[in-house]
């Protein structure tokens, strides 16, 4: 590589800019949510988990929620299995099923966990199976197209929302300097498997562990108004009015639902960070501009 040598100066003074922001988050729980968009090229996956084990040397507790619905599409093409989502939702049958969870718990898990072993940190990976931690229920939807009089409630097989979110394993983990990465899978009391939206789950998790911090990272650079511009802060009343006049849209209605909810829950704050960007968490944490639009429940 042909980088020119940072002057050694400019480095301390950078470290030392960061002090506050260390100070403001030490001790503290930030659930980050890793969708599958943001982890299709290696430099992407190599600066997360460089940042995730940064946050935990630095005393932050990260906790990890990831997605993978990219990587499940290519599974399912592959044997030739059709994806098809009702409302953003993946419509998940057994056969789907099997394959969401091979991948999910298996291929993407263990991959973001061996990424940060790499990079010198201690990631242990889970679904929502281990200790039953993530206790699941299925999804009513509710549909309508067009050409409809009014909705109907439409049954689009394991897909899960969440009951309940049991802390005590992620805690425990946590507390021994683990970064805890969870695959949003989901269980009844029956022991049967649910496809969970990742966004929902991170946004559950946050509130259960009353974390200081919920980050999306996704595909965008952040919420964008009607002219398309993005914006960097706003309450959720705003939120509530850009959802009545359709500024927000399909696969973001879940993601600022969740964040929404997180907030009205306890979560100091959530924020849609552009995962495209290189150590975007790092930028979202370490810095006053931060990358994305940040949603709080108060105004400051
Ligand atoms: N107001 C908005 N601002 C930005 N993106 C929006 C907005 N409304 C809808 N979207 C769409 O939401 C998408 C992000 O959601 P999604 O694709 O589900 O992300 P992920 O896979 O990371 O969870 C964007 O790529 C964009 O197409
Ligand atoms: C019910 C449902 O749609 N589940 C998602 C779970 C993965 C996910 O949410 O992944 P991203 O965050 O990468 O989109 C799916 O099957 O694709």
């Amino acid at each position: 590589m042909n980088e020119s040598p940072r002057d050694p100066r400019q480095v301390v003074e950078i470290l030392s800019e960061a002090l506050p922001y260390i100070q403001r988050y030490s001790g503290k729980t930030v659930v980050v949510k890793y969708g599958g968009n943001a982890m299709t090229e290696d430099t992407l996956i190599d600066s997360f988990a460089r940042d995730m084990v940064l946050m935990k040397e630095v005393g932050i507790n990260p906790v990890v929620v990831h997605g993978g619905g990219p990587q499940i599409g290519q599974l399912l093409a592959r044997l030739n299995i059709e994806s098809r989502f009702v409302n953003g939702m993946r419509v998940t049958d057994a056969e789907t099923m099997d394959v969401v969870e091979m991948v999910l718990g298996g291929l993407v898990n263990k991959s973001i966990v061996t990424q940060i072993n790499q990079c010198g940190g201690k990631a242990i990976g889970l679904t929502g199976k281990d200790n039953a931690q993530i206790l699941a229920r299925q999804l009513k939807v509710e549909h309508r197209t067009p050409e409809m009089t009014a909705s109907e409630i439409i049954d689009i097989g394991h897909v899960g929302e969440v009951e309940h979110i049991s802390t005590d394993l992620i805690e425990m983990l946590a507390e021994r300097d683990f970064i805890p990465v969870i695959a949003p899978i989901g269980v009844d009391r029956k022991g049967n498997s649910y496809n969970i939206n990742a966004d929902l789950v991170a946004g559950k998790v946050a509130e259960a562990l009353k974390a200081e911090k919920l980050m999306l990272l996704t595909n965008v650079a952040g919420l964008q108004d009607a002219e398309g511009k993005v914006m960097t802060g706003l309450s959720t009343e705003q939120v509530d009015a850009l959802i009545a006049d359709g500024t927000i849209y399909g696969g973001m209605l879940p993601k600022i639902r969740c964040a929404l909810d997180a907030v009205k829950g306890g979560v100091d704050s959530a924020v849609i960070v552009d995962g495209r960007v290189v150590h975007s968490t790092l930028l979202e944490i370490f810095t006053d501009a931060g990358v994305g639009t940040q949603i709080t429940d108060h105004r400051d």
